[in-house]
């Protein structure tokens, strides 16, 4: 059994996480629950900024919010001195809501809306990580309107293939993001950026894809952005000053995962942009980089509690949990694996073979295929699965109209509430009756009553 981060076994066999009971955290917060090892996390963020802080003068960490982001995660990420890579309004107004400066975001989109880049451009966003060139006519709008020059990045595809689920790799020709190398659109595109005075051009950014295991993809896709930056140099004069080479790094979700560790990806990272600026006679650019499952991904877990068992004799056992696919979508979109533990029961021998399955009305609501838990696993008992930290919450949805789980934070034996769960009313809070659709009587009765709890909403204006 492997166990990561702060997680123990207490004497009363149950997991432990933050100095937390498991079984005593689902029974005062209620399951399913997002739970969040933020020693963890911070060990995380503080081996991006130590590996860099010993190899490269200029450079910036900024978390990718995508994996897992609230308030209170903002607020952790800028205290351990992140940045923070944003992909959304929403996600600048939660950064910006927690304190961040706007300077110290990065904001990333391949649509970007007008609505956003207004945000971006009125907050004082650091960098606009430009995807193309309509966005960047939207952004030459704006920062004309408001009178701002931006600062921005051009994301490009270097033209590499990260070994990953095809669904997360972004960094190849065919790709819905960024600009290609080898067709000379990015060439294009930088003398486009260098010819729009409302913006000024200051890096490029290329990001290949997630959970990559092999090095050598980070290595190649580096060398090739050194390449064009000594080519565009070459062309046109301008030197990028800032190379942000995206995020990516992968985790063990289970005893098949071999992920490097974080300082062998910044010494590959920075011995690439080094090796090549000497080759080419480039300055040293400020490199940046985007991690967001390497940080927050080994650090969560999603405890449940069991209910259903169905056995079908000679076929499988069926252990249906509270949760599933609305909280971890990653099984049916990508067909990821994870390890459960009940964690009631961390020293019973795991012999027993179930598929773990969500509540959801679809029969692809899987959690997981082939786990092997304790043999008197009953319901009632608390069912954790690790390594839920990144892309859980952040992709959670309320299909079935299932109210989304807490996220909690545990450190030192302390739990807090950082993201409450949501209720029944949560889930219809946006819904509008009109008037016409309404029962018979159901207003007048509303409005005698004094609108008790099925009150339908009025809209007005
Ligand atoms: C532009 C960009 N940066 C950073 C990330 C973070 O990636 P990861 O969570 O794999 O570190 C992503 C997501 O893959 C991304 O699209
Ligand atoms: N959502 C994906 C990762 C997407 C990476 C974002 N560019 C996952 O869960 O693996």
């Amino acid at each position: 059994m492997h166990l990561y981060g702060t997680q123990t076994v207490n004497d009363k066999g149950h997991l432990v996480v933050g100095g937390c009971d498991a079984v005593e955290l689902a029974r005062e917060f209620g399951t399913p629950l997002y739970v969040m090892d933020e020693a963890f996390i911070r060990q995380n963020a503080r081996a991006y900024v130590q590996a860099f802080r010993e190899r490269w003068d200029r450079f910036a960490v900024a978390y990718a919010a995508k994996a897992f982001f609230c308030t209170a995660m903002a607020a952790l990420a800028h205290q351990e001195g992140l940045h923070l890579d944003v992909a959304s309004g929403g996600e600048i107004a939660t950064a910006l809501a927690a304190g961040v400066p706007a300077e110290r975001l990065f904001f990333h989109g391949n649509n970007k809306s007008p609505d956003e880049l207004a945000l971006a451009v009125a907050s004082g966003v650091g960098r606009i990580v430009v995807d193309n060139l309509y966005e960047l006519s939207l952004l030459r709008a704006e920062a004309a309107r408001q009178g701002a020059r931006p600062r921005i990045y051009l994301r490009l595809t270097p033209g590499v293939s990260a070994h990953t689920h095809h669904y997360i790799t972004t960094g190849q020709l065919d790709s819905k993001f960024g600009i290609p190398i080898e067709t000379g659109d990015a060439l294009a595109a930088v003398r486009e950026a260098l010819r729009t005075p409302e913006v000024e051009l200051v890096g490029l950014h290329a990001h290949i894809g997630s959970q990559i295991f092999d090095l050598n993809s980070f290595r190649v896709a580096a060398a090739r952005m050194m390449a064009f930056c000594a080519a565009v140099r070459r062309e046109t004069g301008w030197t990028c000053s800032e190379l942000d080479l995206g995020g990516g790094l992968g985790v063990r979700y289970t005893a098949e995962d071999d992920p490097r560790p974080i300082e062998e990806l910044v010494a590959v990272l920075t011995e690439a942009v080094a090796e090549q600026a000497a080759a080419l006679d480039l300055p040293l650019p400020r490199l940046v980089v985007e991690p967001g499952r390497s940080i927050v991904g080994e650090a969560g877990v999603t405890l449940y509690t069991v209910g259903a068992i169905k056995e079908i004799p000679g076929v499988r056992t069926y252990l249906a949990v509270d949760g599933g696919m609305n909280d971890n979508p990653r099984p049916a979109l990508y067909q990821a694996r994870y390890e459960v533990v009940v964690a009631n029961r961390m020293r019973a021998e795991r012999v027993r073979r179930v598929t773990v399955a969500g509540r959801a009305c679809e029969s692809g609501d899987i959690l997981v295929h082939d786990a092997d838990v304790a043999a008197d696993v009953e319901p009632g008992d608390v069912l954790a699965v690790l390594v839920t930290g990144a892309y859980n919450y952040s992709m959670a949805s309320t299909y079935n109209r299932f109210p989304r789980p807490a996220v909690v934070f545990v450190q030192d034996g302390r739990a807090e509430v950082v993201v409450r769960r949501e209720t029944w009313d949560d889930v219809r809070a946006h819904d509008v009756l009109p008037p016409r659709l309404r029962p018979a009587g159901a207003a007048e009765e509303a409005a005698a009553t004094g609108a008790g709890p099925d009150a339908v909403p009025v809209e007005r204006g």
